[in-house]
């Protein structure tokens, strides 16, 4: 079986982060394992508090799982600090991780930063250049690119200066656009444009991580890059379009929405 690792922040309410991450991987057929960079008291409205691990403490959960089953896939989600990213960059060295994809997580959709300000140079020096694919959404994108992002020219170009500066593939997310959910992949200056359907649901919590993770889970079984971001979109639309509706602000969607074993059945 494949393997994949999610290195992020854990959301307690299930939606986003870790969880979302292991709900993803395991719905898209890989075994998943996770090393935690954070906790979050968090619910569908808003983070209530942070509470990040040591950086030895990542160490330890980085090196307890490569040195035991090698992930084929590694996902980066939520790492609030500096510190704790130059633990992974160095890690993800040492151990010649592939398939690594880098979710550039910094303010949830609730409006909570989840990065310091001062992690976001590190994370573009450190990191990216260590990544097969970064999946920023349009604001995230303005910060690593400093342009402001309004038409999808502007994505392109965005998109183009990311990549050719940090050497790495960019998958840039139209989540946030008014328009339909067109998503943008930027790969060794080639533009493929993938296109979503926007679906009609506010419960949009977690849509990051999950699509992060489907694609990292999508690359550990060896599928080419372009061909893991058709299919974590597809995911990510039947997830959506399941039309899950929990908690009192933006939901979680439904992660097991295609599972048609006998424990589907009983779940549904
Ligand atoms: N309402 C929606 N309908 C369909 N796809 C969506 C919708 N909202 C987001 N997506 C898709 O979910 C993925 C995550 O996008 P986005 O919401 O921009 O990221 P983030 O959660 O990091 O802000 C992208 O593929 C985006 O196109
Ligand atoms: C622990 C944790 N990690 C990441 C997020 C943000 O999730 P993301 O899918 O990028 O975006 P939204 O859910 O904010 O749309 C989080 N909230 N918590």
């Amino acid at each position: 079986m494949k393997t994949a690792l999610t290195i992020a922040g854990s959301d307690s309410s299930g939606g986003a982060g870790i969880q979302a991450d292991l709900k993803t991987m395991t719905m898209n057929g890989v075994y998943a394992m996770s090393a935690i960079t954070a906790l979050t008291a968090q619910n569908t409205t808003g983070v209530r508090a942070i509470m990040e691990v040591t950086p030895e403490f990542l160490q330890q959960q980085i090196d307890a799982v490569f040195e035991d089953i090698r992930p084929d896939a590694v996902k980066i989600g939520m790492v609030s600090s500096g510190e704790l990213i130059r633990v992974i960059a160095e890690r993800l060295r040492f151990y010649r991780a592939g398939n690594v994809v880098v979710d550039p997580v910094m303010v949830a959709t609730s409006g909570s930063a989840l990065m310091k300000t001062d992690a976001v140079q590190t994370l573009m020096d450190e990191l990216l250049p260590l990544a097969e694919l970064v999946t920023p959404n349009i604001p995230e994108a303005e910060i690593l690119s400093g342009m402001s992002i309004r038409t999808a020219e502007d994505m392109e170009k965005a998109a183009k200066q990311i990549s050719g500066d940090r050497h790495c593939a960019v998958l840039l997310k139209g989540g946030h656009s008014i328009n339909d959910a067109n998503d943008l992949l930027c790969e060794d200056g080639k533009i493929t444009w993938f296109e979503g359907k926007r679906i009609d649901n506010p419960n949009t919590h977690g849509t990051g991580c999950t699509l992060s993770s489907a694609i990292a889970a999508n690359l550990a079984k060896g599928f080419a890059l372009d061909e893991s971001v058709r299919r974590a979109k597809e995911y990510i639309s039947g997830a959506l379009g399941a039309m899950l509706d929990l908690g009192k602000g933006a939901g979680p969607m439904k992660h097991n929405f295609d599972l048609n074993s006998r424990f589907a059945e009983e779940a549904n």
